[in-house]
């Protein structure tokens, strides 16, 4: 479980009007929590809470997010609704135009659509490792930071696909499912140990390799294909080309993100190229298989069985909706034998969904309290250390903006009438993000400074923490 986070200081009630300006976080003043010290160690105090209204930040999570999550945010001050699914778009568009943060996991799709009405949104938390459900270009263009977990739940889809492996050789489906209406069917036949079989992992990345050592650890031989040359683990081989792999594995599994070149990866001319009795398991996305071509290689005995984690279209919640109007082949693929369905389980175990909620939790308040884009996912990678007591007239000012000639003078312009005591700026594609500590400024100065900024005509948006 996630340490307890300090409680924000409760805001004086009357600040925002001192101000004089709205509390939004997209165009206001936020100082970090006392609980968080920034990403690098200071030996200085950190900067105590002056008040602020953290209360008006209102995060939206979706689909079940971790309570470990949940809490971190709630810890901070900030409004947190958190419902157990996923929203149709109208609604999620509704919800989505109040909230300056949304959690989602691989369900929820952020589109340019919905992006588009979501005028208050700071940052997207994807609760997961796939980022493949949002729009990030258009996050970025917007200066909305996507950060997600690259790692925590891949431990768990390797697993899943270890106890997949044994369960297709030796027919565990089929066989419970018998004896769950009653039926002894005692059989040998093509039933078959593991060891000494070759494991085709196509895709190795964090997943893939994570079960190449399992794999090998049960006595398998491992081949990959992947995109980029990467170092085998253990006695693990890289092969050139995908329809090698093919040829030469028993076993075949998916650990690609979606992407344009992986939609139908494995489609009609792969399952050909396939070995005669062989398996294939998908747990990375629905649109890697073609799924009528899956059932005719199923069908012809061309595989002898298949594990599908993913589908092309998945529903917003439990219930009975895993039939033709999801999909069209819904009922074809249902009655196909030794084939194990689940419902995109990859990655939900305890374990991963503790440690999931831990990290964006945290990465989303680092973001949210010090601007802190460590870990996004399609913004630069900047960092600061962070203020301190012995700092109590600072301000941070984060600028994010179009990555065009001549901005950092027009800024350092406006910054220039007061002491920079540190600045970071870094660019990723179209968008650039700069981060700088300005010193010796009261409540209109940081008025004045974030006026100018918003001022520009360079702006993607602008933020000043105190
Ligand atoms: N079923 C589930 O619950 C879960 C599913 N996933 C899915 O698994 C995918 C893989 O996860 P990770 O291993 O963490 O990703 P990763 O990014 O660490 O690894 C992906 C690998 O695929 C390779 N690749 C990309 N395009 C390729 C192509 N056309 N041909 C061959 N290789 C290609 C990359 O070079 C990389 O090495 C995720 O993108 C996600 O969609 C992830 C977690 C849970
Ligand atoms: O982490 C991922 O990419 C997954 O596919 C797991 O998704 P989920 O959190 O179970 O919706």
């Amino acid at each position: 479980m996630a340490a307890p986070q300090n409680i924000v200081q409760i805001p004086k009630p009357d600040f925002a009007h001192r101000l004089s300006v709205s509390t939004s976080p997209t165009a206001t003043f936020h100082s970090p929590p006392a609980s968080f010290s920034g990403a690098l160690p200071t030996r200085a105090a950190p900067k105590q809470l002056k008040p602020f209204n953290t209360q008006d930040i209102k995060i939206l999570l979706l689909e079940n997010v971790n309570q470990s999550g949940r809490d971190i945010l709630t810890g901070q001050g900030y409004q947190v609704e958190a419902l157990k699914t996923s929203l149709p778009e109208d609604q999620l568009i509704e919800k989505i135009r109040d909230v300056h943060v949304i959690g989602i996991r691989s369900k929820t799709k952020l589109n340019e659509k919905v992006l588009r009405e979501a005028k208050n949104l700071l940052v997207v938390g994807c609760f997961c490792i796939g980022t493949n459900q949002v729009d990030l270009e258009f996050a970025a263009k917007h200066g909305i930071a996507v950060f997600n977990s690259p790692f925590a739940n891949s431990r768990s889809v390797a697993e899943l696909v270890i106890g997949e492996i044994i369960t297709l050789a030796r027919q565990l489906g089929d066989r419970s499912n018998e004896m769950h209406r009653g039926t002894w069917n005692k059989v040998s036949n093509k039933c078959w140990e593991i060891r000494g079989k070759t494991l085709g992992i196509v895709g190795y990345g964090h997943i893939g390799s994570q079960l190449s050592v399992l794999a090998e650890a049960m006595g398998m031989n491992v081949i990959y294909y992947d995109v980029i040359s990467l170092m085998g683990l253990g006695t693990s081989r890289q092969v050139p080309t995908l329809n090698e792999l093919l040829n030469e594995s028993d076993f075949v599994t998916l650990h690609v993100p979606e992407l344009p070149e992986t939609k139908n990866m494995i489609s009609t001319a792969q399952f050909e190229q396939m070995k005669e009795g062989s398996y294939l398991i998908n747990a990375s996305r629905g649109t890697v298989v073609d799924i009528p071509a899956l059932i005719n290689a199923s069908r012809s005995g061309k595989i002898a069985g298949a594990a599908l984690d993913v589908y092309p279209n998945e529903p917003a919640a439990n219930g009975d909706y895993f039939t033709n109007d999801l999909n069209t082949w819904g009922e074809d693929l249902r009655s196909l034998k030794n084939l194990i369905l689940t419902p995109h389980i990859g990655g939900s175990t305890e374990e991963a969904q503790r440690a999931i909620g831990v990290e964006v939790g945290d990465a989303l308040v680092r973001y949210i309290n010090q601007g802190i884009t460590l870990g996004s996912v399609n913004l630069p990678e900047c960092n600061l250390r962070s203020l301190t007591l012995e700092e109590p007239d600072h301000a941070r000012v984060i600028y994010i903006h179009q990555n065009i000639p001549g901005v950092l003078r027009k800024v350092n312009e406006i910054l220039g009438n007061h002491n920079v005591d540190k600045q970071i700026s870094d660019s990723k594609g179209d968008v650039a993000y700069l981060m700088a500590d300005v010193s010796s400024v009261g409540i209109e100065d940081i008025k004045e400074i974030s006026e100018s900024l918003e001022a520009l005509s360079s702006r993607v948006m602008v933020r000043v923490l105190y």
